[in-house]
């Protein structure tokens, strides 16, 4: 199942409905952003279904939903309304007009008492935007506490869908009635008939399940006309996904790629500003894939992320690129969607790199660099909030005392044991994959010793395990979306090993290199049509309107340009084809190429940023358009001289022609 199904008392909103149910709405709207793969949102939903079930009496005037924000589709509406960590429940009066009028109602973690306390609170609090359903709840004079008074009214609530019965309040405080009804203990309820005559209530308890009960239960009470409006998208519907054959011993290539789409276009993409610690966040994130050698030779070509200031985030400004456009979990398929999926894919993208970090260059320091990265990302995007933190309970705990490359790969295996013991048998886990510590003895025996009858690690061979689980060596390229290249080739490529692949990648190099020479002026387009060859464009383009926005907006294109300088100096001198434009080419396998983004082309031809090879051999920096200028400036200056030259010429001549200026004698 989906985290909710049609089966719901709730209404499953998505992209199209959104706008248009919760603005302008003569109901108020109770609404649940959350994520289907964040652990809390799994946690939260039986409340927020339960809360639903006992509020389904209270529609029209109270509406319950729920949107899906870890769906695509509906990125941009969860941004629109300002959402930025999961679960979100926000509570929008009727009539609300804007995005922005959602309050906020605290504490996800709340009871079902709780969260209907705070919709009528805020229902209360509706002012002209009462909604028109909904029956008066609020006498002149209540002295009581809200939260006292709150109670009472879901009586009323509770019969609203109900005819031929009206639910009042009468305030101690209103003496004449009190004295009218002899009433004498508060609270109690009367019925009161159209004759006149009046009773109390014969309830076993003054409570509300109990009044509810027994007022519908009266003759001539009835249901009205207005029925459960029960919407649920097709996209929602409970649906096991179709299990895919996965190696576990084996990373898949798919998952990361998909957690990199992931983080960069949804994650990332989800602040309305990325300034301040949050950019410095990404920067480190996107500065850690550049750095590290990341995927090890399967063609990720890292990466440019343009300033912005503007939602519709330069992480999607690229429809496409290096990064798939659609997610597909593979080792990290869950057997149903909102289990594992993206938060497997996250942990899988960190143990890789604290695992290449570790084993690649002479930088001691990459490792902790790589945890402190992965400690900044989760803090400021991963939207699963108490997972986040969380981690950052366990990470201001013992990440700083961190000293070497081993123990930063130790530190994050262990602590992502810690985060499995936790979930272990809750409701987060996906009964097909249970959370064990990991590696169990049937993939590493050698990790486990039994001393006294005691478990413990061996970690220096839990170590050499996962360097070899997160070897190149180990990455499958299977359900990873290819692009198609000559059938045999194409075949052969589905798993290559890391020597092959550099040598592949050497082999290509040198080809583009000679290509590159026989033809200068078809530098800077991106391959022939057809062929395994087109040059990848970078995961985030530029965008010039974007980058006149304000100072503390960082140009990560420069900033990363000057943070790789030495790693760009490294890949020339391998004779890696690196433009100004792309970050770092890491090493690409043919059979990986992406297609290009038309207008990645354009751009690229258009700022004539492409260097061609003898003006790069010369190493002036100049670009075709400064050349081109140049040559126009050295014709337009030729042809003034020439003029100059044939002026003065023929003025001589016609002097010699003429009679002196002394007249004969
Ligand atoms: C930073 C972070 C914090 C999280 N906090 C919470 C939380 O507080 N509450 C919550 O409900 N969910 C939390 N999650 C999600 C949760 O940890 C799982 O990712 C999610 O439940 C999916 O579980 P899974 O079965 O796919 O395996 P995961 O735990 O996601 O593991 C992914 C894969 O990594 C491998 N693996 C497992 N353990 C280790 C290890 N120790 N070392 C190396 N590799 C390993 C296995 O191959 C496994 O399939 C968090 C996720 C992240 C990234």
């Amino acid at each position: 199942r989906s985290l909710y199904s049609p089966d719901d008392p709730l209404e499953l909103l998505s992209a199209d409905t959104a706008e248009r149910r919760l603005l302008g709405s003569p109901s108020a709207w109770a609404v649940e952003f959350f994520a289907s793969w964040c652990g809390h949102c799994i946690h939260f939903a039986p409340t927020w279904r339960a809360l639903a079930e006992d509020v389904r009496e209270w529609r029209p005037a109270v509406m319950l939903a729920a949107l899906d924000c870890a769906d695509e589709a509906n990125q941009q509406v969860c941004a629109d309304f300002g959402i930025t960590g999961f679960p979100t429940l926000k509570f929008f009066r009727a009539f609300s007009k804007k995005a922005e009028d959602g309050i906020r109602i605290a504490h996800p973690a709340a009871t079902v008492a709780d969260l209907r306390r705070a919709i009528i609170t805020n229902l209360e609090q509706s002012g002209d935007a009462w909604p028109p359903a909904c029956p008066p709840l609020e006498p002149a004079r209540d002295s009581h506490p809200i939260s006292q008074r709150g109670d009472r009214f879901q009586v009323a609530l509770d019969l609203l869908q109900y005819e031929n019965v009206a639910v009042r309040r009468v305030l101690s405080s209103e003496e004449e009635l009190v004295e009218q009804f002899g009433v004498t203990t508060f609270p109690s309820a009367y019925l009161l008939l159209r004759n006149g005559s009046f009773s109390r209530l014969p309830v076993h308890a003054e409570a509300r399940s109990f009044y509810t009960y027994y007022l519908r239960t009266l003759s001539g009470v009835t249901r009205g006309s207005y029925r459960l409006n029960i919407t649920g998208s097709a996209v929602n519907e409970s649906r096991a996904l179709q299990p895919l054959q996965a190696d576990r011993s084996k990373v898949y290539v798919a998952d990361l790629e998909s957690t990199l789409h992931y983080t960069l276009r949804v994650e990332a993409g989800r602040p309305a500003v990325l300034a301040g610690a949050q950019l410095g966040a990404l920067k480190c994130y996107v500065a850690t894939l550049a750095k590290v050698d990341f995927l090890g030779g399967f063609g990720l070509e890292v990466l440019m992320v343009v300033p912005t200031r503007s939602r519709p985030s330069v992480l999607q400004a690229s429809p496409a690129a290096v990064l798939p456009t659609n997610i597909t979990w593979v080792g990290c398929r869950g057997s149903e969607p909102h289990f594992r999926g993206y938060p497997c894919g996250l942990w899988t993208v960190f143990h890789l790199l604290t695992i290449q970090a570790a084993q690649g260059g002479p930088d001691q320091e990459l490792p902790l660099e790589v945890l402190s990265t992965m400690r900044c990302y989760v803090k400021h995007f991963f939207g699963c909030q108490e997972c986040a933190q969380h981690f950052e309970a366990m990470a201001a705990k013992s990440m700083d005392q961190v000293k070497g490359r081993d123990e930063a790969v130790l530190w994050l295996w262990s602590h992502h044991n810690e985060v499995n013991a936790r979930l272990a048998g809750g409701d987060t886990e996906d009964p097909q994959f249970p959370k064990l510590q990991w590696p169990p003895p049937d993939m590493c025996p050698q990790c486990h010793r039994e001393q006294r009858g005691v478990h413990t690690w061996d970690e220096a061979a839990v170590l050499s395990f996962l360097k070899e689980r997160f070897s190149p060596g180990n990455l499958l390229l299977d359900h990873a979306v290819p692009i198609p290249r000559a059938g045999a080739e194409a075949a052969a490529s589905t798993r290559l090993s890391t020597a092959g692949l550099r040598e592949k990648e050497e082999e290509e190099e040198r080809k583009e290199e000679e290509k590159e020479t026989e033809k200068p002026d078809r530098e800077g387009e991106t391959g022939r049509p057809g062929s395994s060859e087109l040059r990848r464009p970078s995961i985030v383009r530029r965008n010039p309107r974007l980058q006149a926005v304000g100072e503390d907006i960082v140009d990560l294109d420069s900033f990363s340009e000057q943070h790789f300088k030495s790693k760009a100096l490294r890949a020339a001198g391998r004779h890696r084809r690196l433009s100004k434009r792309d970050t770092v080419a890491l090493h690409h396998d043919g059979g990986w190429e992406r297609l290009q983004a038309p207008e990645s082309r354009e751009e690229a031809e258009e700022g004539g940023l492409r260097r061609s090879p003898w003006l790069r051999v010369l190493g002036l920096g100049f670009s075709r358009l400064d050349v081109s200028l140049c040559i126009a400036l050295y014709f337009l200056s030729s042809m003034c001289l020439l003029g100059m030259y044939t002026f003065f010429r023929l003025r001589t001549r016609a002097r010699k022609g003429r009679p002196g200026f002394f007249p004969a004698a």
